[in-house]
Protein backbone atom coordinates (compact mmCIF):
# COMPACT_ATOMS: atom_id res chain seq x y z
CA UNK A 1 0.00 0.00 0.00
CA UNK A 2 0.85 3.18 -0.90
CA UNK A 3 1.95 5.22 2.65
CA UNK A 4 1.52 9.15 1.07
CA UNK A 5 -0.35 11.04 3.61
CA UNK A 6 -4.49 9.62 3.73
CA UNK A 7 -7.14 11.49 4.80
CA UNK A 8 -9.55 10.71 7.46
CA UNK A 9 -12.77 12.14 9.29
CA UNK A 10 -14.76 10.67 11.97
CA UNK A 11 -18.31 10.80 11.92
CA UNK A 12 -21.47 9.39 13.97
CA UNK A 13 -25.30 8.89 13.14
CA UNK A 14 -27.03 8.35 17.01
CA UNK A 15 -23.67 7.43 18.29
CA UNK A 16 -22.62 4.73 15.55
CA UNK A 17 -19.73 5.56 14.35
CA UNK A 18 -17.59 5.44 11.48
CA UNK A 19 -14.03 6.09 10.21
CA UNK A 20 -14.92 8.15 6.90
CA UNK A 21 -11.92 7.69 4.12
CA UNK A 22 -12.32 10.14 1.04
CA UNK A 23 -11.04 8.48 -2.00
CA UNK A 24 -12.57 9.58 -5.80
CA UNK A 25 -10.51 7.41 -7.07
CA UNK A 26 -10.44 4.52 -5.57
CA UNK A 27 -6.79 4.61 -5.17
CA UNK A 28 -6.22 3.94 -1.36
CA UNK A 29 -6.20 0.11 -0.73
CA UNK A 30 -8.26 -0.89 2.52
CA UNK A 31 -7.84 -4.72 3.04
CA UNK A 32 -9.51 -6.28 6.38
CA UNK A 33 -6.34 -5.86 8.71
CA UNK A 34 -6.07 -1.97 7.66
CA UNK A 35 -9.45 -1.95 8.45
CA UNK A 36 -9.94 -3.25 11.69
CA UNK A 37 -6.69 -1.30 13.21
CA UNK A 38 -8.31 1.75 11.70
CA UNK A 39 -11.61 1.15 13.71
CA UNK A 40 -9.55 -0.13 16.97
CA UNK A 41 -10.71 2.01 19.84
CA UNK A 42 -7.49 1.68 21.41
CA UNK A 43 -4.57 1.17 18.51
CA UNK A 44 -6.65 3.18 15.86
CA UNK A 45 -8.53 6.54 15.30
CA UNK A 46 -11.98 4.16 16.54
CA UNK A 47 -15.31 3.34 15.28
CA UNK A 48 -17.96 0.43 14.72
CA UNK A 49 -17.02 0.83 11.03
CA UNK A 50 -15.50 2.30 8.15
CA UNK A 51 -16.88 4.37 5.73
CA UNK A 52 -14.93 4.18 1.83
CA UNK A 53 -15.66 7.31 -0.23
CA UNK A 54 -15.58 6.62 -4.16
CA UNK A 55 -16.59 8.07 -6.47
CA UNK A 56 -19.28 5.17 -8.02
CA UNK A 57 -17.46 5.25 -11.71
CA UNK A 58 -13.75 4.62 -10.13
CA UNK A 59 -15.48 1.29 -7.98
CA UNK A 60 -15.93 -2.27 -9.62
CA UNK A 61 -18.35 -2.89 -7.07
CA UNK A 62 -20.49 0.19 -8.58
CA UNK A 63 -19.84 1.16 -12.09
CA UNK A 64 -23.21 -0.14 -12.63
CA UNK A 65 -24.69 2.42 -10.72
CA UNK A 66 -22.74 5.18 -11.55
CA UNK A 67 -25.47 6.82 -13.88
CA UNK A 68 -28.12 7.06 -11.20
CA UNK A 69 -25.58 7.95 -8.19
CA UNK A 70 -22.12 9.89 -8.35
CA UNK A 71 -20.91 8.61 -5.47
CA UNK A 72 -20.31 4.51 -3.74
CA UNK A 73 -20.43 3.90 0.18
CA UNK A 74 -17.82 1.12 0.22
CA UNK A 75 -18.94 0.32 3.70
CA UNK A 76 -16.62 -2.00 6.00
CA UNK A 77 -18.02 -3.49 9.29
CA UNK A 78 -15.34 -2.89 12.82
CA UNK A 79 -13.65 -6.55 11.69
CA UNK A 80 -12.54 -5.52 7.83
CA UNK A 81 -15.25 -7.20 6.80
CA UNK A 82 -17.63 -6.58 3.79
CA UNK A 83 -21.68 -5.84 4.53
CA UNK A 84 -24.33 -4.92 2.48
CA UNK A 85 -25.88 -2.12 3.85
CA UNK A 86 -25.54 0.11 6.52
CA UNK A 87 -27.95 2.79 7.64
CA UNK A 88 -26.44 4.97 9.61
CA UNK A 89 -23.84 5.33 7.46
CA UNK A 90 -25.57 6.39 4.49
CA UNK A 91 -26.71 9.41 6.60
CA UNK A 92 -22.82 10.08 7.57
CA UNK A 93 -21.63 9.28 4.10
CA UNK A 94 -24.22 12.11 3.02
CA UNK A 95 -23.19 14.32 5.87
CA UNK A 96 -19.67 14.11 4.97
CA UNK A 97 -20.48 14.63 1.29
CA UNK A 98 -22.42 18.43 2.13
CA UNK A 99 -19.58 19.08 4.60
CA UNK A 100 -17.24 18.53 1.31
CA UNK A 101 -18.78 20.71 -0.23
CA UNK A 102 -19.81 17.66 -2.99
CA UNK A 103 -23.79 18.36 -2.38
CA UNK A 104 -25.67 20.57 -1.29
CA UNK A 105 -28.42 19.82 1.36
CA UNK A 106 -32.16 18.63 -0.57
CA UNK A 107 -32.13 15.44 -2.52
CA UNK A 108 -29.59 13.13 -3.83
CA UNK A 109 -28.66 9.34 -4.78
CA UNK A 110 -25.80 7.23 -2.85
CA UNK A 111 -24.77 4.06 -4.54
CA UNK A 112 -24.42 1.16 -1.68
CA UNK A 113 -24.08 -3.08 -2.00
CA UNK A 114 -27.61 -3.09 -1.19
CA UNK A 115 -28.05 -0.57 -4.37
CA UNK A 116 -28.41 2.95 -5.06
CA UNK A 117 -30.50 4.84 -2.06
CA UNK A 118 -32.15 8.02 -1.65
CA UNK A 119 -31.01 10.43 0.97
CA UNK A 120 -32.80 13.97 1.59
CA UNK A 121 -30.74 16.23 3.61
CA UNK A 122 -32.70 18.55 5.37
CA UNK A 123 -32.01 22.56 5.46
CA UNK A 124 -29.68 22.68 9.14
CA UNK A 125 -31.18 18.99 10.43
CA UNK A 126 -31.85 15.33 10.26
CA UNK A 127 -30.86 13.43 6.95
CA UNK A 128 -33.73 10.86 5.77
CA UNK A 129 -32.88 7.89 4.02
CA UNK A 130 -35.42 5.81 1.47
CA UNK A 131 -34.12 2.22 2.51
CA UNK A 132 -36.09 -0.04 0.50
CA UNK A 133 -38.09 -2.99 1.78
CA UNK A 134 -38.25 -5.29 3.97
CA UNK A 135 -38.32 -9.17 3.40
CA UNK A 136 -39.76 -10.67 5.95
CA UNK A 137 -38.93 -14.99 5.21
CA UNK A 138 -40.91 -16.82 7.44
CA UNK A 139 -38.55 -18.70 9.60
CA UNK A 140 -38.38 -17.93 12.80
CA UNK A 141 -35.12 -18.45 15.12
CA UNK A 142 -34.01 -18.73 18.62
CA UNK A 143 -31.35 -16.37 20.18
CA UNK A 144 -29.75 -16.99 23.17
CA UNK A 145 -27.54 -14.71 25.32
CA UNK A 146 -26.20 -15.85 28.95
CA UNK A 147 -28.67 -18.91 28.90
CA UNK A 148 -31.65 -17.34 28.04
CA UNK A 149 -33.60 -17.61 25.03
CA UNK A 150 -36.05 -15.82 23.15
CA UNK A 151 -37.89 -16.34 19.35
CA UNK A 152 -36.80 -13.70 16.70
CA UNK A 153 -38.31 -12.60 13.46
CA UNK A 154 -36.22 -12.85 10.69
CA UNK A 155 -36.18 -9.33 8.80
CA UNK A 156 -34.18 -8.71 6.11
CA UNK A 157 -33.01 -4.80 5.08
CA UNK A 158 -30.33 -6.00 2.27
CA UNK A 159 -28.45 -7.30 5.54
CA UNK A 160 -29.53 -10.30 8.21
CA UNK A 161 -31.27 -9.22 11.34
CA UNK A 162 -32.85 -11.23 13.86
CA UNK A 163 -35.95 -9.15 15.87
CA UNK A 164 -36.49 -10.66 19.31
CA UNK A 165 -38.67 -9.20 21.85
CA UNK A 166 -37.50 -9.15 25.48
CA UNK A 167 -39.71 -7.65 28.76
CA UNK A 168 -36.86 -5.77 29.88
CA UNK A 169 -33.76 -4.75 27.62
CA UNK A 170 -31.13 -5.70 30.76
CA UNK A 171 -31.69 -9.27 30.10
CA UNK A 172 -29.65 -8.79 26.89
CA UNK A 173 -26.66 -8.97 29.41
CA UNK A 174 -23.49 -7.88 28.67
CA UNK A 175 -23.59 -7.61 24.76
CA UNK A 176 -19.99 -6.93 24.36
CA UNK A 177 -18.35 -9.35 26.48
CA UNK A 178 -21.22 -12.47 25.59
CA UNK A 179 -22.14 -12.25 21.82
CA UNK A 180 -25.70 -13.91 21.35
CA UNK A 181 -25.74 -17.17 19.74
CA UNK A 182 -27.69 -17.76 16.93
CA UNK A 183 -27.72 -21.21 14.61
CA UNK A 184 -25.13 -21.03 11.75
CA UNK A 185 -27.28 -23.17 9.43
CA UNK A 186 -29.60 -20.35 9.46
CA UNK A 187 -27.39 -17.54 9.17
CA UNK A 188 -24.07 -18.87 7.49
CA UNK A 189 -23.02 -15.45 6.66
CA UNK A 190 -23.48 -14.50 10.39
CA UNK A 191 -26.88 -11.85 11.66
CA UNK A 192 -27.17 -8.89 13.32
CA UNK A 193 -29.39 -8.76 16.38
CA UNK A 194 -32.25 -6.54 17.92
CA UNK A 195 -33.51 -6.64 21.41
CA UNK A 196 -36.46 -4.70 21.72
CA UNK A 197 -38.71 -3.74 24.39
CA UNK A 198 -41.59 -1.59 24.22
CA UNK A 199 -42.06 1.73 25.06
CA UNK A 200 -45.81 3.02 24.34
CA UNK A 201 -47.75 3.27 21.54
CA UNK A 202 -45.65 3.03 18.36
CA UNK A 203 -42.52 3.31 20.29
CA UNK A 204 -40.17 0.79 20.91
CA UNK A 205 -36.44 0.92 22.28
CA UNK A 206 -33.52 -1.44 21.37
CA UNK A 207 -30.02 -2.78 21.56
CA UNK A 208 -27.92 -4.66 19.27
CA UNK A 209 -24.90 -6.84 18.84
CA UNK A 210 -23.90 -5.85 15.18
CA UNK A 211 -22.65 -8.60 12.74
CA UNK A 212 -18.83 -7.53 12.19
CA UNK A 213 -18.85 -5.19 15.33
CA UNK A 214 -20.11 -6.02 18.22
CA UNK A 215 -22.73 -4.39 20.57
CA UNK A 216 -23.11 -0.57 19.01
CA UNK A 217 -24.76 2.32 20.42
CA UNK A 218 -27.38 2.28 17.05
CA UNK A 219 -28.09 0.59 13.77
CA UNK A 220 -30.07 2.39 11.34
CA UNK A 221 -30.91 -1.33 9.46
CA UNK A 222 -31.60 -2.46 13.11
CA UNK A 223 -33.97 0.00 13.29
CA UNK A 224 -35.51 -0.15 10.24
CA UNK A 225 -36.26 -3.85 11.02
CA UNK A 226 -37.22 -3.82 14.31
CA UNK A 227 -40.03 -1.42 13.53
CA UNK A 228 -40.97 -3.46 10.81
CA UNK A 229 -41.29 -6.60 13.02
CA UNK A 230 -43.03 -4.61 16.09
CA UNK A 231 -45.92 -3.12 13.38
CA UNK A 232 -46.89 -6.75 12.19
CA UNK A 233 -46.32 -7.84 15.70
CA UNK A 234 -49.16 -4.58 16.44
CA UNK A 235 -51.32 -5.95 13.64
CA UNK A 236 -50.16 -2.94 11.59
CA UNK A 237 -49.38 -3.74 7.63
CA UNK A 238 -49.61 -0.15 5.97
CA UNK A 239 -50.03 -2.42 2.48
CA UNK A 240 -53.21 -3.49 3.98
CA UNK A 241 -54.40 -0.21 4.96
CA UNK A 242 -52.63 2.04 2.24
CA UNK A 243 -52.14 4.22 5.40
CA UNK A 244 -48.06 5.31 6.27
CA UNK A 245 -47.01 3.45 9.51
CA UNK A 246 -44.30 5.51 11.91
CA UNK A 247 -42.38 4.02 14.71
CA UNK A 248 -39.85 5.36 17.26
CA UNK A 249 -37.22 3.86 17.58
CA UNK A 250 -35.04 4.57 21.06
CA UNK A 251 -31.67 3.54 20.46
CA UNK A 252 -28.54 3.82 23.49
CA UNK A 253 -27.01 6.73 20.87
CA UNK A 254 -30.36 8.06 20.58
CA UNK A 255 -33.51 8.28 18.39
CA UNK A 256 -34.53 7.23 14.90
CA UNK A 257 -38.25 7.58 13.16
CA UNK A 258 -38.99 4.77 10.83
CA UNK A 259 -41.85 5.01 8.67
CA UNK A 260 -43.07 2.29 6.40
CA UNK A 261 -45.10 3.67 3.34
CA UNK A 262 -47.76 1.58 1.65
CA UNK A 263 -45.47 0.37 -1.58
CA UNK A 264 -43.14 -1.16 1.38
CA UNK A 265 -40.62 1.34 1.26
CA UNK A 266 -38.88 2.38 4.44
CA UNK A 267 -37.89 5.79 5.40
CA UNK A 268 -35.62 6.05 8.44
CA UNK A 269 -34.91 9.62 9.58
CA UNK A 270 -32.75 10.82 12.25
CA UNK A 271 -29.04 12.74 13.17
CA UNK A 272 -25.66 12.84 11.13
CA UNK A 273 -22.51 14.42 12.77
CA UNK A 274 -18.62 15.10 11.06
CA UNK A 275 -16.70 15.11 14.32
CA UNK A 276 -13.23 15.79 13.20
CA UNK A 277 -10.72 15.31 10.43
CA UNK A 278 -7.16 14.55 10.19
CA UNK A 279 -4.06 12.91 8.37
CA UNK A 280 -3.51 9.19 8.64
CA UNK A 281 0.60 9.23 10.29
CA UNK A 282 1.94 7.36 7.23
CA UNK A 283 4.40 5.83 9.69
CA UNK A 284 1.86 4.30 12.05
CA UNK A 285 0.07 3.01 8.77
CA UNK A 286 3.68 1.50 7.69
CA UNK A 287 3.74 -0.65 11.08
CA UNK A 288 0.20 -1.39 10.01
CA UNK A 289 0.45 -2.79 6.50
CA UNK A 290 4.16 -4.50 7.32
N1 LIG B 1 -24.65 -0.09 11.75
C1 LIG B 1 -25.23 -0.36 10.50
C2 LIG B 1 -25.20 -1.77 10.02
C3 LIG B 1 -23.78 -2.17 9.61
C4 LIG B 1 -23.68 -3.52 8.93
C5 LIG B 1 -23.93 -4.68 9.85
N2 LIG B 1 -22.98 -4.75 10.95
C6 LIG B 1 -23.87 -5.99 9.02
O1 LIG B 1 -22.83 -6.68 9.03
O2 LIG B 1 -24.86 -6.29 8.35
C7 LIG B 1 -26.54 0.35 10.27
O3 LIG B 1 -26.66 1.48 10.77
O4 LIG B 1 -27.40 -0.16 9.54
Amino acid sequence: MSTSQIAFLKGHGTENDFVIVPDPDDAVELPASVVARLCDRRAGIGGDGLLHVVRSAAHPEARAMAGEAEWFMDYRNADGSIAEMCGNGVRVFARYLQHAGLVDEGDLAVATRGGVKKVHIAKGGDITVSMGRALLPGAGVTVTVDGRSWDARNVNMGNPHAVAFVDDLAHAGELRSVPPFTPAAVYPDGVNIEFVADRGPRHVAMRVHERGSGETRSCGTGACAVAVAAARRDGADPAQTGTPVTYRVDLPGGTLLITEQPDGEIEMTGAAVIVAEGMIDPAWLETVTG
